[in-house]
């Protein structure tokens, strides 16, 4: 049965947050923690479905790990070789970056396994993933139209490749530079538009010699990984929703505390200060080598903007939110270059717009973004086509309109964000299951 929200109106937001830790570390901590030689603890991991789908997932490839406390993982590492065939396919769920990574970390082992996920996931492009990995020896098929289910035929010895990815995507690289692990000689991805270096960044703290630089990584193979401890910052992703609830609600006055300031994550940071947003970063400091800070939001005012195009990737998880500061924002947001976002979760122009045509918002879509003209939010029923990001935006929009929203289909908030409602409600959120509203 579909779960669904009774959001709206709201009243002004205010408070102290902390959002669950971040998903794509999250994936990344357990991955390279199951490869590595020894024990690591990662604390602050995210109890999401995505990132639970991948801790099981490596269960079944014979890694023990113990969740002695909510956020915490204890992963006893197999080592570089020791992973084991798995008995059964290795189910992804809804995370595009589970299945992504996974064929990457998986195309070099000597066993065969099947990646499956829903029914979202299995709509997903794979041939970005497959195409430059079969140039590495990976043998690997799909679905027609290359999508989910894929199988994976080990045994191949994979050979390095020097590579420039055609779509700013942090998951291709990520794949290409898990495969390299095993591969013989030196990968190399080239990214036209650099994208979150989280791989990079962990795969350097679990003393692999990688070498990287915005838009480029280079990594050699044959290594070992050393078991680490991982502290996993607050996900961006999940704060901006307060971000931009805080300053589109009058009266509002919000910390989010903690939140990973990733340079890759913060682009949504800049367009709202172009617009003209009140967010002022307290307490900078690191945790598990990643930039963090309070952020302290108070409301303002926003004007409408040509969003630059060099931010697209670095707030690509954003668009859902962004759409909704520019529908309540003075003149008109523009937005292009951004056609990753119809091979998301749900193809979230598309879904944004009917949501926001539903609102009475005026929205005209293009292949790559969309013109957003700001203007008064109404009620209605919005279906988030099971996108968790798709929901949330709309849960924040609600808090702007005259009459209640209901929003359709949000159980998939728990791949992201579990928990989100109850934070929510603590901050003044005016959102609730249908039924107990
Ligand atoms: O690498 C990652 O952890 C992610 C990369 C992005 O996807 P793409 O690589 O498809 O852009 C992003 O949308 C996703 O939520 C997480
Ligand atoms: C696109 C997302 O994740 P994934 O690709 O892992 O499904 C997201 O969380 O918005």
């Amino acid at each position: 049965m579909s779960m669904d929200w009774i959001a709206g109106p709201g009243t002004a937001l205010h408070g102290t947050l902390e959002v669950p830790g971040d998903k794509s570390v999250s994936h990344r901590a357990i991955m390279l923690a199951a490869i590595a030689d020894g024990v690591s603890r990662i604390e602050g991991f995210l109890e999401g479905e995505d990132t639970r789908a991948t801790a099981a997932v490596f269960q079944q490839l014979g890694v023990g790990i113990e969740a002695p406390d909510q956020g915490v993982r204890i992963v006893h590492g197999v080592g570089i070789d020791g992973l084991r065939a798995p008995v059964a396919p290795l189910d992804c769920g809804n995370a595009g970056t589970a299945m992504r990574l996974l064929a990457g970390l998986l195309c070099g082992q000597d066993f065969d396994c099947e990646l499956v996920g829903d029914v979202s996931l299995s709509k997903r492009p794979m041939r970005r993933v497959i195409e430059p990995l079969e140039r590495m020896n990976a043998r690997i098929s799909a679905a027609e139209g290359g999508v989910p289910p894929l199988q994976i035929h080990g045994g191949s010895q994979l050979t390095a490749i020097d590579y420039t990815c055609e779509v700013p995507s942090a998951q291709v690289k990520s794949a290409l530079l898990l495969a390299g692990l095993r591969a013989r000689g030196e990968t190399i991805v080239r990214e036209p538009q650099p994208t979150r270096d989280y791989s990079e960044r962990m795969l350097a703290a679990f003393g692999w010699p990688i070498q990287f630089a915005p838009g480029i990584a280079r990594l050699p193979g044959g290594h070992r990984l050393r078991a680490t401890d991982v502290v996993v910052p607050a996900d961006f992703s999940s704060a901006a929703f307060f971000i931009v609830a805080a300053t589109l609600v009058p009266g509002s006055l919000l910390t989010l505390k903690g939140v990973g300031l990733n340079p890759r994550r913060t682009g949504l940071l800049h367009v709202l200060r172009a617009m003209g947003a009140d967010i002022v970063e307290h307490n900078r400091s690191e945790c598990g080598g990643e930039p963090v800070a309070d952020l302290v939001v108070r409301h303002a005012a926003l004007r409408g903007i040509e969003v630059p195009v060099a931010h697209v990737a670095d707030m690509i998880d954003e668009f859902p939110i962004l759409f909704i500061a520019a529908a309540c924002a003075q003149g008109t947001t523009r937005v292009r270059g951004a056609a990753e976002l119809r091979v998301k979760e749900s193809d979230r122009i598309a879904t944004m717009a009917a949501g926001l045509a539903q609102l009475g918002v005026r929205i005209v879509e293009t292949p790559d973004g969309a013109d957003i003209q700001g203007g008064p939010v109404s009620g209605g029923q919005i279906d988030s086509h099971g996108d968790h990001r798709v929901a949330m935006a709309f849960a924040v929009a609600a808090q702007l309109s005259r009459e209640k929203v209901r929003i359709t289909d949000v159980a998939n908030v728990a791949t992201s964000f579990p928990g989100f409602v109850a934070r929510a409600q603590a901050v003044g959120l005016q959102v609730a299951p249908a039924g107990a509203a």
